[in-house]
């Protein structure tokens, strides 16, 4: 079964072409494959499907073998891959996902991508579509997590995300309070948590930590959820750039949507010899 290794910022995927059924069982695949040591390595695979009123399928499934809604990094790279084997000749696609269809369009230059922007869809701060136990607003809930009381604001962008403001995400306890939130109870299909930084008027740090991956080097759907609740709370304008160890991730608020723009790369093509 041919492979296809990318990454969005380091946010990292196997991509497969599923249309066969070749991943078989996707959720001992993703355990096993996305293995740091055991396996290839990566945040998460990447299927692609056939879709009826879509140009594909993406169905994103993270390394613990979870299936999530959508994934931003993951739908550039996806974008990628579908334009390089499948239609050269566009550089606009529709790809179905579990969270509605995803509009991604290529930035070329000299016949090579240098980049995706993709319509995201629009943020919802409907505490039933979070999901999110409780009354209230989602957008201001104090949440107890490894002995310490967080402020957290909460919204559906595609998957479900909190975003954590704090002065420096350098000093925060990462490692503890990352899966105490992903985990925290009044989640039942538990959150991607992203500790974010104001750096300047429309720049921010991010550190997200995933549901279903933990600690992943940049998150798309995070990447929009800071910009948009930064936004909602009167921090930043409507624009933001999201800043992460590998790069800058652009993304913008519209009315009724949030853009997102980026890179994805490829990192190398190969054979698996066993599942
Ligand atoms: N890395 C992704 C999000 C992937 C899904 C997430 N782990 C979840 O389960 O919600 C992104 O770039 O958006």
């Amino acid at each position: 079964m041919e492979i296809t290794k990318m990454h969005g910022l380091g946010n990292d995927f196997i991509v497969i072409d599923n249309r066969e059924g070749a991943a078989g069982d996707a959720a001992s695949l993703a355990r096993k494959l996305c293995h740091r040591r055991l396996g290839v390595g990566a945040d998460g695979l990447l299927l692609l499907e056939d879709a009826e009123q879509a140009d594909a399928r993406m169905r994103i499934i993270n390394a613990d073998g979870s299936e999530a809604e959508m994934c931003g990094n993951g739908i550039r790279c996806f974008a990628r891959y579908f334009h390089d084997r499948f239609a050269p000749d566009r550089e606009e696609y529709a790809f179905a996902t579990l969270a509605g269809i995803m509009r991604p369009r290529l930035e070329m230059r000299d016949g090579r991508v240098t980049g995706v922007r993709v319509d995201m869809g629009a943020p919802s701060f409907d505490r039933g579509a979070i999901p999110m136990a409780g009354e209230g607003s989602p957008l201001n809930v104090r949440l107890e997590a490894a002995g310490q009381t967080v402020t957290a604001h909460c919204v559906l962008m595609g998957v479900p995300h909190m975003v954590v403001p704090c002065d420096s995400v350098d000093d925060i306890d990462f490692a503890h309070l990352g899966p105490a939130l992903e985990a925290h109870p009044q989640f039942p299909r538990k959150i991607n948590v992203n500790f974010v930084e104001l750096t300047g008027p429309n720049t921010v740090r991010v550190r997200t930590w995933e549901r279903g991956a933990g600690p992943t080097m940049a998150c798309g759907t995070g990447a929009c959820a800071t910009a948009v609740v930064l936004n909602e709370l009167g921090l930043t304008g409507p624009a933001v750039d999201i800043q992460l160890e590998a790069g800058c991730m652009h993304i913008e608020r519209a009315a009724q949507t949030v853009y997102m723009t980026g890179p994805a790369e490829y990192v190398f093509v190969g054979e698996l010899l066993s599942k």
